[in-house]
């Protein structure tokens, strides 16, 4: 396999673009946005999204599709909800190549996690899908992370695994994409429902709580679309869960936060758990999957319900059997 391409010059593909660039001199970044790739050209950096961090030389930028397009592995790290139009308008461009997915969501649209709507999409390309406890900053300054990639193709998922590990991304590969994909996508309603909790001053026995049920929410789910439970007890899922519900990197948990706190909210910053939230508690609607806190983080961002009142009705459920 040789070449690759990361599409979307966001803080996630320009982090991984650079990991990957520190072991590989095939590695091209695309933007859409012509100035963007000029100015990152001329300033070595991604001022926007990772503006302390510098874009190694052997980095190419460009905002040419075709041209990013040439690899034969191709890094897609749009926002989720994007995903789908991106994969529409170019899906002759992606024909035939090795997409990995570096989206965490559900599309709200079609209730599809980015791997099923890529094989939708795309049908002839080899699909895979890279999930794991990792912020954007964190890769880009080189420090240790461990990630998971996914596809139900074993040779594929051996063959990237190898070629996608970096000196300072260690890879574990799944075959259970549909485990790898919902555990990173419903980890952000998770993470949304606990900075909820520490922004309102619940309290972190509150958000133990919310971190523990949610992570039996995403197991239910997950299992009920055909992911093995156990997936969801590894980086993409518990992992993730555990980095997204305590640190305020996140821009989920922060999201949280101000929810809870009663502060305003900046419709710039891609926030992925909100509609995540809506089209998980109707894909579990759909299935008569059980997600009460799915089902009150997606009412408090409706504002159909307050936080108080969610509360009430989270504690007031039958007592069960854990
Ligand atoms: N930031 C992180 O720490 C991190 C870590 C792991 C995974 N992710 C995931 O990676 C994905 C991207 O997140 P991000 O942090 O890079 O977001 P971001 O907001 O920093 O960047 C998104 C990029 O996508 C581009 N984009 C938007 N719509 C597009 C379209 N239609 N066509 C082409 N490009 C388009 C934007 O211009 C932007 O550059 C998300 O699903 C996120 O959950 C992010
Ligand atoms: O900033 P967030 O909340 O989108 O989280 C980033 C990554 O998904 C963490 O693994």
């Amino acid at each position: 396999m040789t070449g690759v391409a990361v599409l979307g010059a966001g803080a996630f593909g320009t982090a991984l673009a650079i990991s990957l660039s520190a072991v590989r001199n095939d590695v091209v970044l695309w933007a859409r946005a012509k100035d963007q790739i000029a100015k990152m050209s001329l300033d070595r950096t991604n001022a926007k999204r990772l503006p302390n961090c510098h874009l190694p030389a052997n980095l190419k930028l460009t905002s040419d599709l075709q041209r990013a397009c040439a690899a034969d592995i191709i890094l897609i790290s749009t926002p989720m909800q994007k995903l789908s139009e991106f994969a529409q308008e170019n899906r002759t461009l992606l024909a035939g190549k090795i997409l990995v997915s570096c989206c965490k969501g559900v599309d709200l649209e079609t209730g599809q996690g980015p791997v099923e709507l890529l094989e939708r999409i795309v049908p002839d390309a080899r699909i895979a899908i890279l999930s794991g406890p990792s912020f954007a900053i964190d890769i880009a300054e080189g420090l240790p992370t461990a990630l998971t990639i996914a596809s139900k193709d074993e040779a594929l998922v051996s063959d990237l695994q190898a070629t996608l590990a970096t000196n300072n991304i260690r890879l574990y590969s799944s075959l259970d994409p549909i485990g790898v994909e919902f555990g990173g996508a419903l980890k952000n309603v998770m993470a949304i429902a606990c900075g909820i909790a520490i922004g309102a001053g619940l309290g972190e026995s509150a958000r133990a709580a919310l971190m523990t049920r949610g992570n039996i929410e995403m197991q239910r789910l997950a299992s009920a679309l055909g992911a093995h439970p156990k997936t969801l007890s590894g980086l993409s899922g518990f992992g993730d869960l555990v980095l997204t519900c305590t640190s305020t990197k996140s821009r989920n948990f922060s999201h949280g936060i101000k929810l809870g706190r009663g502060e305003p909210i900046d419709p710039s910053i891609t926030v992925e758990g909100v509609a995540t939230a809506h089209a998980a508690a109707k894909l579990a609607a759909q299935r008569g999957v059980d997600m009460p806190i799915t089902n009150v983080v997606r009412d408090i961002l409706n504002s159909s319900i307050t936080i108080n009142e969610a509360v009430e009705l989270l504690l007031s459920r039958p007592l069960k059997r854990e």
